[in-house]
């Protein structure tokens, strides 16, 4: 056909018309036919009709040729004119320079083409850059405001006299397969914001872009400061640090506890930081390491200190709430991910190895059936929560040989005495930190945080009028008098003081009918407890009682002494198989909860994510008129100093048993 057509188009420029029609009539049988039919009865002239598109089919070869000339020529002159670095989509550097364009370009220009997205953005980059929509949660608002973005595929700019472009590579596979691909960056597909960048600048040399590298990384760190970066771990099966949360600096002084050990945690850190105790962990062959363990009961502070710890630092903070974690292998691939400065967050460490423990102590007792009853409350508490994270494997990545050095670990427990010593030893845990009730002082100080005027000294905005700052003291005062030391938790007393958020008045009027009513539900509480253990030690009793009694009369029956060694082998022997039943039992069950985990991996998965973001809002939901967080079996000691890997002792002074407040 091509052939036909370039004929059809040389006899035309040569208006030579009877030797292309006997031509053509040579190549295609029936050409002459059909050229009188079209002379007659549409009267065109086919030869000239052909000629036509052999001409048009030339100049769009002609064309694409030269488009692809073009874009060598202009490739050449981008290589020959311009030095330029390419930054991979997973780096760090990557999200960096988005931010600053988004910021300094892209806004700035007021572009027209924007992207839309109704869902959490993954990547921190193009959150910093979001227009803050609050969500009205007052009218029920269930949909997620809608965000608009700059994109772009190309951008060009002038950053300190010099011209950068900035391209943006799209590597996702269908668009490069489909019509879309001749189709400009910004419209082919919204960014996800880890997308491959090359910086390009005019010119030979690639300094220039080294010091606007330099400025994209100071100017992120700068932002950083108002934010803490919480990466979690969303999907087990992704096996990565996936989810990025930016969540407000808390600083350390929202965080009451004992003023002395707060000074001493945080000098601590800072000397571990420092550049010098690097060197001198790496030349005495010490691992560069930090632990540290948060204890005590609920809602006194462990994740807020950690969060706060995080932003004073400057350290992202990578979550890890133990009961969640699949398994042994995810644990230590999330680990070996880890960057070597950070500080990770181990939450509910009592959750590892509970099985061990549960076991072991089984194999220990005597008397079996006297087993559950000695288990006391919390232990049934501790039981609750669950991880198929063995104790091995945590102990493994805190300090096994693949593990990264430089980092922080801070693990949390409610139940800090049940724990495994060979968790806590130096080394792993070099210093335990007790967070307890508050005291009066930290109460006192809890309340002018809460109604004192915000950082840049405005009032609340939902509090038209701010009390002058005596009247608010002598109100602090009042109120803190009527809270017992040593009873309620932070958490309690913020509970407390956000029903009264509008009315510091109210909050120091009413406080003292609250703090009644608290304690009355914390005695009845207590005597519930207390009638609970006596009728469990009745019982005991009264199961001994019987059993001796069962034995008396089987030795009645038994004369001589090889009567009654063969009793007690038979005893024995009926205790070995009711044990091997017992275990046989138990491992059934285990199977049992190792198929129904991985049924519920997805939605455990879920509520994982639920929790995490929970955690990290207010902590209202921890604040319940029910009087929890009382415990009766304080540690001896709320910070123990241990000593480090060589067997030197950490340096942080003995402190008292209430770690809240108790200094002041
Ligand atoms: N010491 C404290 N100072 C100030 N606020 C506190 C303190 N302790 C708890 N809170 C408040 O109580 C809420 C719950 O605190 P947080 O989650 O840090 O407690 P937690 O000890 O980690 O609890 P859990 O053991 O249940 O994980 C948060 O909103 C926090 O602001």
């Amino acid at each position: 056909m091509n052939s036909i057509l370039a004929l059809a188009g040389t006899s035309l420029l040569n208006n030579d018309r009877s030797t292309s029609a006997e031509d053509l009539e040579q190549r295609i049988p029936g050409f002459s036919m059909l050229q009188d039919f079209f002379k007659k009865w549409l009267r065109l002239d086919l030869t000239t009709l052909l000629t036509a598109a052999a001409l048009m089919g030339a100049a769009s070869t002609g064309a694409q040729s030269m488009q692809e000339t073009g874009s060598k020529m202009y490739w050449w002159i981008v290589r020959f004119l311009t030095a330029s670095i390419s930054i991979a989509g997973n780096d760090r550097l990557n999200r960096e320079v988005l931010n600053w364009l988004g910021a300094h370009v892209l806004l700035k220009k007021g572009t027209r083409i924007l992207t839309a997205n109704s869902e959490s953005i993954r990547n921190d980059a193009w959150s910093y850059r979001r227009v803050s929509q609050e969500r009205n949660d007052y009218h029920h608002e269930k949909r997620m405001p809608v965000q608009y973005l700059p994109t772009f595929g190309t951008t060009w700019f002038i950053h300190k006299r010099n011209i950068f472009m900035v391209r943006r590579i799209l590597t996702s596979s269908s668009h490069y397969n489909s019509a879309w691909a001749r189709t400009p960056d910004e419209y082919a597909g919204a960014p996800e914001g880890d997308e491959p960048l090359v910086i390009m600048c005019l010119g030979r040399s690639v300094e220039p872009i080294k010091r606007f590298l330099n400025t994209c990384r100071e100017f992120a760190d700068k932002q950083r400061e108002a934010y803490i970066t919480v990466r979690i771990s969303k999907r087990s099966y992704d096996e990565t640090w996936d989810t990025t949360i930016l969540r407000p600096l808390r600083p350390l002084q929202t965080v009451h506890f004992d003023e002395k050990i707060k000074e001493s945690l945080v000098a601590d850190i800072d000397n571990y930081l420092d550049v010098n105790t690097r060197k001198f962990y790496n030349r005495r062959g010490i691992p560069y390491r930090r632990g540290f363990l948060l204890y005590g009961p609920p809602g006194t502070g462990k994740t807020s200190l950690s969060l706060a710890l995080a932003g004073r630092f400057g350290l992202e903070l990578y979550l890890l709430h133990m009961p969640s974690v699949r398994d042994d292998s995810v644990l230590e691939k999330l680990f070996t991910a880890l960057p070597p400065r950070c500080l990770v967050l181990l939450e509910d460490i009592d959750a590892v190895g509970i099985k061990r423990r549960s076991r072991n102590r089984d194999d220990s007792s005597d008397t079996e059936s006297d087993d559950d009853s000695d288990k006391s409350d919390s232990d049934s508490d501790l039981d609750r929560g669950r991880s198929n994270c063995t104790l091995s494997g945590l102990l493994n990545v805190l300090d096994g040989v693949a593990s990264q050095e430089g980092r922080i670990v801070l693990m949390t427990s409610n139940f800090a005495e049940k724990l495994d010593k060979a968790l806590v030893r130096p080394g792993r845990v070099d210093k335990m930190l007790y967070l307890g009730h508050i005291s009066q002082r930290s109460s006192e100080l809890m309340f002018l945080r809460m109604f004192g005027p915000d950082a840049d000294g405005a009032a609340p905005a939902d509090r038209a009028v701010q009390l002058p700052q005596d009247q608010l003291q002598q109100l602090a005062l009042d109120f803190s008098k009527h809270i017992l030391d040593d009873v309620f938790t932070p958490a309690q007393i913020q509970g407390y003081l956000l029903n009264y958020r509008d009315s510091p008045v109210d909050a120091a009027a009413k406080v003292e009918s609250w703090v009644q009513e608290e304690v009355r539900m914390i005695e009845a509480a207590k005597e519930k407890e207390k009638k609970a253990a006596e009728s469990k030690k009745k019982k005991r009793k009264e199961r001994k009682r019987r059993k001796a009694a069962k034995l008396a009369e089987a030795m009645r029956d038994y004369d001589s002494d090889e009567d009654l060694e063969e009793l007690r082998q038979r005893m024995k022997e009926e205790k070995k198989k009711k044990k091997g039943q017992k275990d046989e039992t138990e491992e059934k069950v285990e199977d049992k909860d190792t198929t129904e985990n991985k049924d519920k991996d997805k939605a455990e998965d879920e509520e994982k994510d639920e929790a995490s973001s929970d955690k990290l809002d207010t902590g209202n939901a921890t604040l319940g008129k029910t009087p929890n967080g009382v415990s009766d079996d304080k540690p001896a000691k709320d910070e123990v100093n241990a000593a480090d890997e060589n067997g030197a002792a950490a340096e942080v002074p003995e402190t008292k048993t209430n770690g809240v407040g108790g200094g002041h």
